[in-house]
Order: C-alpha cells, then structure tokens, then sequence
C-alpha cells in the first residue's frame, strides 16, 4: 500500500524537528532516511509508526487516515539499533511473542516461528537466549519478530548500525532481498550514505527537520541539487564562484563552461564536479575549463589514488581528483593542469 506524508510538522517545545515534510512512497519501495544527526529522520520514522504524535499534517496508508490509529493497531513491524529483545526468552519466544499478544492460535503461532526462523537463517538456535547470540543473530531475531506479523509496513531505525562492519554488509544483503522477496513497503532511518545508496530504492536527504532531495541513489550522486546533498552524498568538489561575475560563471577569474542542459538557474553561486570526473593535463594545456594548478597531496587508497590541488586561480579553495587503477600518479609539488569536463559540473543550490 502506497504511504503518503503531508505537510508533517512536529515541535518540541521552541524546537522544530519536522518543518512541514510531505513525501510519499510508492508500495513494495525501500525508501532511507537520511542525514546528519539531529535532522529530525528519527522523529519522522517515530511519527509514521505512531509512537509520537504530529502536531500538523497527516499520514495516509492505502488512502486511509492513520492519524486516529493507535500504534498496534498499525501493523507496522518495527526494528531498533538496539536489538529489543525480551532477554529472558528464547529467540522463537521472541519471535512468536508478538503473535501471542495478538491471539493467533498456538498451532498456527508455532508454524509462523518456523517459517520466520528459516527465513532469518536461524531455524538452530531458536531455543537461544539473546545473550547466547552474536549481535547480527539478536538482529535478525529482532527482524524476525518484526516480520512475523505480515506487517503492511516496516520501520528500521538505524538497524545495523551497533554491529561490526562485516556483520553489517551481510545484514544489507540480506535485509535488501527479503525486502525484495516479500516486496514489503520499508523505510529505513541511517546517518551512513554508503548504507543508503547501498540498500535504497529511494533515499530522502534530510537536514534540520525538511527534505533537501529525493531521488533514487544514481540521482542523489549524479544530479545533487543543493551544496548540502552533494557533500553528504560521496564526495563533490563545490566551487564557489566569483561574486561579481556577469552572466559567464566564473572561479578565481577563470570563466567555466557549462553543458547547455545545466543552465537553469539565473544566478548560479555553486557548481560541483565529482573528483572522478576530473582529469590531469600538462600545466601549460589549452582548453575550455582548464586550470593550471600544484599537486598538494597524494593518497593511494587501493582502487583510487586521491590527488588534492590548489588552482592558480583559486589557491584558497583545494580540489580533490581521484585517478583510477592504473593511472600514472603525479608527486606532492607538482605543477599541472586539470580539466574538468562541462557535463560533469552540477549547479549547486
Ligand atoms: N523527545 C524529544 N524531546 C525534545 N527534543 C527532541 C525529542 N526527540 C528529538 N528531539 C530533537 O529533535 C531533533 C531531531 O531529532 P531526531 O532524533 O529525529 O534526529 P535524527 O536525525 O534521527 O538524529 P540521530 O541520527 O542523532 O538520531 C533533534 O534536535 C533532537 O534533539
């Protein structure tokens, strides 16, 4: 069922943490949150269960009005950062728990702890108390018991993040392909952009209580439209341009060509350019776009070597480039020329 989110705003007492947020995600989506801490995504995620009332807007779920609808009675599967388990009950106890509370019948409890248990690939350990499981086993438990219920929607507030770093990108997968399996409208709270490119079909980029940019991952990277998107989503060199320049963008006094589709605001202050997209020249090369600069610093990180420069032009503002595999690398004291292609530069809000 499609969810849809109007104009949602939620105080606490001066403070703002929702300032009018409307949304909406489409059945069988995995949407994230995302943000910096403090952004209000948590807040968000609370209101859509139903564990924190809105002070303005409304939440519909398949057209209905959740606004009057208590939180049980939302079926919605719920998973927290800490796995929440009953400590004193074993992993199907856990599991079936939710079952119980609702009334299923013991037969048919028994059967849905099975299945959920095999599909968390737990089905051995379900006489374990959560102490005598590893992290990522309490959270699949904790994923588990969400799911059992044939929950209409699922919430997951920063999931993985109390887990070590294999555990968590096993858990991406993994979460992602149930998700897909048993196409289940899902939203996801995290702060880790490489989490939500990583998982999301759709990822909301949020900062001090409103949306910045929706967009599916390959959008955000490629077409951020504000400053704030581009540094929070990978890295983006952002090139503050001259104050004073005409109607020809212009950095340190070095006019910079734009592809014809990425003029559409009338007074551009910001562009960005990915450091992948830029390339390395002769320092005395002619071209469009092409800025003579001294190589500052040289970090080999594997895959990429991460070159940063300070421009001629522009001395007070260092630009990273990234040289993949096999490029040849140039040393720290260089001097050099970068080119940056006009259909790489972005216009930056
Ligand atoms: N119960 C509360 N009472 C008062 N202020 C709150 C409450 N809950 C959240 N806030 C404030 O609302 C703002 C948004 O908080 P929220 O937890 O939604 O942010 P977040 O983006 O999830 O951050 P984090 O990643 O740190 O959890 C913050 O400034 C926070 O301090």
């Amino acid at each position: 069922m499609d969810l849809s989110i109007r104009n949602l705003v939620k105080r606490f007492d001066r403070l703002t943490a929702l300032d009018n947020v409307t949304l909406d995600v489409p059945h069988g989506n995995f949407v994230c949150f995302l943000g910096p801490s403090g952004c209000g995504k948590t807040t968000l995620l609370r209101v859509i269960a139903g564990l924190e009332d809105a002070d303005e807007g409304t939440i519909e779920l398949g057209g209905e009005d959740l606004t009057a609808v208590p939180t049980r009675a939302r079926n919605f599967g719920v998973v927290f950062q800490s796995y929440s388990l009953f400590p004193n009950m074993s992993a199907a106890r856990n599991v079936g728990y939710g079952l119980e509370c609702r009334r299923w019948d013991k037969a048919k409890i028994g059967s849905r702890v099975d299945e959920m248990l095999d599909l968390v690939h737990l089905g051995d350990h379900r006489t374990k108390l959560p102490a005598q499981m590893s992290g990522g086993q309490q959270q699949r438990i904790a994923l588990a018991r969400a799911l059992a219920p044939d929950p209409s929607l699922l919430l997951l507030d920063e999931p993985l993040s109390a887990l070590d770093a294999k555990v968590r990108e096993e858990l991406r997968v993994e979460i992602r392909s149930l998700q897909q399996r048993l196409n289940l409208t899902t939203i996801m709270v995290t702060h880790d952009q490489e989490e939500a490119l990583a998982m999301a079909d759709v990822v909301v980029v949020m900062n001090k209580g409103t949306i910045e940019q929706i967009g599916s991952p390959r959008e955000l990277y490629a077409e951020p439209q504000t400053a704030f998107v581009a540094d929070f989503i990978g890295r983006m060199n952002i090139l503050r341009l001259d104050e004073n320049a005409p109607m020809q963008p212009s950095f340190g006094g070095v006019a910079l060509h734009l592809a014809d589709s990425a003029h559409t605001a009338d007074h551009i202050t910001a562009l960005g350019v990915r450091p992948e997209m830029i390339s390395l020249t002769e320092v005395d090369a002619a071209g469009d776009n092409t800025l003579s600069a001294t190589v500052t610093g040289v970090t080999y990180l594997g895959n990429i070597t991460r070159v940063e420069v300070v421009t001629d032009a522009e001395p007070k503002a260092p630009i990273s480039v990234e040289l993949h595999g096999a490029s040849a690398v140039p040393k720290v004291g260089e001097r050099l020329g970068i080119v940056i292609p006009a259909e790489a530069l972005r216009v930056l809000a």
